[in-house]
């Protein structure tokens, strides 16, 4: 185990960032922290490197105590924080430099580390520019440079394409699947669901400073008691035809939206079947019908009561 957390807990003065968080996390995997604004993701990532103290709890990393001078340990760790943390006055091919000479210190390896960090990046264009003239997505790519350039075999990203451009965000999702397709473990925190769907093995739900579930999509989806999704849109549909519908075998619920009509099934298996011949029996006419397997954030809407926005 690369990473090992047990009921962490971390006070900000009255407010509980940490209530016995517990992560576990294996050698090679992308394990995503998903959860909303404020749910703690940030905190926990700086007391496992160390960089917060904390209240209560125990932390490993490489099967080791971690602490603020356990430089053996740090040394294979990247960290690509959630703001942009470069230096505003050295270039973009000197911060890379800088943040390389922390952990390299033969300078031939170092040299060619900055090369191949800024060739992962694609900033050959930018490498004289000053962190300022860069675009928002740029300076994303140099974070995470920056982070990596010293080949870390754990990395920990914290939202790393809030606020960038489509074309940039999927240049850097592509990067961190090729960092791990390359050994490293990855540590990805986020609130949308969408990255989590696409990049992570594993995923562990966090909401208030606690680890709701934790699981592979498919383990955490079939947690919940929604299985599927029908969406059809009648032109009309009386209220008691709607309350019949609703006593179809492994319904759970109809929601109204417009002429939409998202009926819910629990596990089951006819359940479109059913509803066709339903429709027939009644001589319904509808004008688009769609089946939806749960998202995640069925998931955590079922877990919490609360949307996960996207
Ligand atoms: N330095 C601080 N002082 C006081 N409260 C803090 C501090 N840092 C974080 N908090 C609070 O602790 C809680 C967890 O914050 P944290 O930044 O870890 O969450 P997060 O999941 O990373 O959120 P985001 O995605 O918005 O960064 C929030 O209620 C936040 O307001």
């Amino acid at each position: 185990m690369v990473v090992k957390v047990k009921n962490l807990v971390k006070r900000y003065k009255e407010i509980i960032a940490l209530d016995h968080f517990n992560m576990e996390v294996d050698e090679g995997e992308v394990l995503g922290l998903l959860g909303p604004n404020g749910c703690g993701k940030t905190t926990a990532i700086n007391c496992i490197l160390s960089l917060l103290s904390f209240d209560k709890g125990e932390i490993e990393v490489f099967g080791k105590k971690m602490s603020p001078d356990a430089y053996d340990i740090k040394r294979q760790i990247g960290l690509v924080p959630q703001e942009v943390s470069v230096f505003g006055n050295l270039t973009v091919r000197e911060n890379i430099d800088y943040f390389c000479g922390l952990y390299i210190y033969d300078k031939n390896l170092r040299r060619r580390f900055v090369d191949e960090a800024i060739e992962f990046v694609d900033l050959k264009d930018y490498v004289k520019f000053y962190p300022k003239k860069l675009s928002g997505g740029l300076k994303r790519r140099l974070n995470i440079a920056c982070g990596i350039v010293h080949k870390p075999k754990l990395i920990f990203l914290d939202e790393p394409t809030v606020a960038v451009d489509a074309q940039s965000r999927n240049f850097i999702l592509n990067g961190i699947k090729q960092l791990n397709e390359e050994g490293s473990t990855i540590i990805y925190t986020t609130h949308y669901l969408e990255e989590a769907e696409m990049l992570c093995k594993r995923i562990i739900i966090m909401d208030n400073g606690k680890d709701l579930v934790s699981g592979t999509k498919e383990e955490l989806k079939a947690m919940i008691t929604t299985s599927e999704k029908i969406i059809v849109s009648f032109s009309e549909i009386r209220d008691e035809t709607v309350s019949e519908m609703k006593k179809l075998p492994h319904v759970i619920d109809i929601e109204k939206d417009g002429d939409d009509y998202m009926i819910k099934f629990e596990n089951g298996f006819n359940n479109l079947t059913n509803l066709l011949e339903f429709i027939k029996e009644k001589e319904l006419t509808y004008t688009k019908l769609h089946s939806q397997l749960p998202t995640l954030n069925d998931v955590f809407l079922e877990l919490t009561g609360k949307e996960l926005r996207d």
